[in-house]
């Protein structure tokens, strides 16, 4: 076996993988390994400012294509949860949406256990990340590698559909990513010069050259070394050769909140009942590795609509941050889309439009559990979506407040019919049977290693895996909780913070 010798190893070159890989390897005296088990690029559409394009991607060679277990919540349904394959990871086939949400899911991460983890403390990681000209630069950014472009012009659809939040009650916001959070906003996207703008893209590629960065594709890491309770390095493969890279400093798990819970168990990280139950030796006993799996359910309302069908490409859409009832925090997502879309991610016709409604800070928990010891295996993802009752209310709340949407002018006379739920889902049960029947991922699981201080803590809060030397994981599995936005830029953040915190604390 091959072995290669480095100060940092990175698993992973997603969002946050790209971010460590190019803040460490700033200073020229290190030396960073970024393994990645996708290719280097991948199909042209990956480029398309379009979001709806990304569903061509799906099941392709830059997606991991996998589902999660039957879910009882929504009608026994398997969801698809395609995660990004390639440099860029999740980053290079996601939605574009670059939203940070309301700072009060930040600080309830502190509120659990992450001390240390709230807003204040994150703003000036937001910032780094980012460059937004003509925007608050008390807030953000000015000089950051992501870069934020002015908002198009919205079509006359999506100017009714700004118009009618603001009739319906919801405060008119000039910069959804500003000083306030709660209202109506245009959304912003990860796209540059009409094309995609991935982590890759921005923090990557303009640091290639770099010689002290070494970027490993088609490197997929089946497992930690770990030896006198010290992370060594990884074991991986190329084209079927096993390989080793050792990792000096330390090795940092930012295979997202899939791959790295996933390869902290094939590692024998994690609860010792179930590693022993598929024939894992245990390392150490971390019950929480895998515990607290949690994503974002959504479902629509689509309208049929005379308008022309919106041009594809970067479009001004009006987004919403509200609230299911007065007392709750800020916990339901509307999004407007120029497209009728087809329930479940099936697809979407160009005629008519529909409003997302997402509940953003769920109730329900989930688990990520192994096969088998096979790397290669796909783990079981259960999400348990809409198991806790409270999740189902909140969502009809969602439901409830799209519908004001519609039926408010000036969009409404741009409506023709309300094509789903329709006009005959109308009564609580019915509302309800709906959400059970349409409900579906929008594609941010996270919580699988989640940051605390707990028994049931993965890392602590300088990131470190709690019961190994030498290792942390910095990615979208440490979120305690979700946010009340998508979670790209989020993660752009923790990853940000995480460099920071590997230059400044030691890691053992
Ligand atoms: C379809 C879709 C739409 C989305 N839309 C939006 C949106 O519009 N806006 C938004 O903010 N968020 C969106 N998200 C979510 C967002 O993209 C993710 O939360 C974010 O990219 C997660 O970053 P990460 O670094 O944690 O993981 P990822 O970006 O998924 O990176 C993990 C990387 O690790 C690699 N990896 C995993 N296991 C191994 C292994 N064993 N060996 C080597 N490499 C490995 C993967 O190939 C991948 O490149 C969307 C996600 C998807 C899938």
């Amino acid at each position: 076996m091959s072995h290669t010798t480095y100060d940092y190893v990175i698993v992973g070159a997603g969002t946050a993988g790209c971010v460590l890989a190019a803040r460490l390897s700033e200073d020229p005296d290190v030396r960073v390994a970024l393994l990645e088990a996708g290719a280097d690029e991948g199909p042209d559409e990956m480029a398309s400012p379009d979001p709806l394009a990304s569903f061509g991607l799906w099941g392709s060679s830059v997606d991991w294509a996998y589902s999660t277990t039957a879910q009882p919540g929504t009608g026994n349904a398997v969801h698809a949860w395609p995660r990004g394959k390639v440099l860029g990871g999740s980053s290079a086939i996601n939605g574009m949406v670059h939203h940070r949400g309301h700072p009060a899911g930040y600080d309830a991460w502190e509120t659990q256990g992450a001390a240390g983890w709230n807003y204040a403390e994150l703003l000036p990681f937001f910032r780094r990340s980012e460059t937004a000209p003509g925007r608050d630069p008390q807030v953000r950014g000015t000089d950051g590698p992501m870069r934020i472009e002015h908002t198009p012009e919205p079509g006359p659809l999506a100017a009714s559909a700004f118009a009618a939040a603001v009739a319906a009650g919801h405060k008119p916001l000039e910069d959804g990513n500003g000083r306030q959070a709660e209202g109506v906003s245009w959304r912003e996207t990860n796209v540059v010069a009409g094309r995609r703008q991935s982590a890759a893209d921005a923090y990557l590629r303009p640091v290639l050259d770099r010689p002290n960065l070494t970027v490993l594709t088609r490197a997929f890491a089946h497992r930690l070394l770990v030896d006198d309770g010290r992370c060594r390095g990884v074991e991986y493969s190329v084209a079927g050769q096993r390989r080793t890279v050792v990792a000096e400093r330390e090795t940092v798990l930012a295979a997202g909140a899939i791959g790295s819970p996933h390869l902290l168990l094939l590692s024998g990280i994690g609860p010792a009942d179930h590693l022993r139950s598929v024939g894992l030796a245990v390392t150490a006993d971390l019950p929480g590795v895998g515990a607290n799996l949690q994503d974002h359910v959504t479902s629509y309302v689509v309208y049929g609509s005379p308008e022309p069908p919106q041009a594809a490409g970067p479009s001004a859409e009006a987004q919403v941050v509200a609230r299911s009832s007065a007392d709750a925090a800020p916990d339901l997502l509307l999004l407007f889309v120029g497209a009728a879309l087809h329930p479940r991610w099936t697809g979407a016709d160009p005629g008519g439009f529909s409003i997302l409604f997402s509940l953003m800070d769920p109730a329900s928990r989930g688990t990520l559990r192994l096969h088998n010891g096979d790397p290669t295996a796909a783990p079981l993802l259960d999400p348990a979506y809409l198991t806790d009752d409270r999740d189902l209310d909140r969502l009809v709340a969602g439901l409830r407040l799209a519908r004001e949407l519609g039926r408010t002018d000036p969009l409404a006379s741009r409506a023709t019919a309300e094509l789903f739920p329709g006009t005959d889902v109308r009564d609580e049960a019915a509302c309800r049977a709906y959400l059970r029947s349409t409900a579906s991922t929008y594609f941010h699981p996270v919580g699988t290693c989640r940051i605390g201080t707990d028994e049931l803590a993965v890392v602590d809060p300088e990131l470190r895996v709690r019961s190994t030397a030498g290792l942390r994981v910095a990615d979208a599995s440490v979120m305690p909780s979700l946010v009340s936005a998508p979670t790209n830029a989020t993660v752009l953040a923790i990853a940000e913070r995480a460099a920071h915190l590997m230059r400044t604390t030691s890691d053992a």
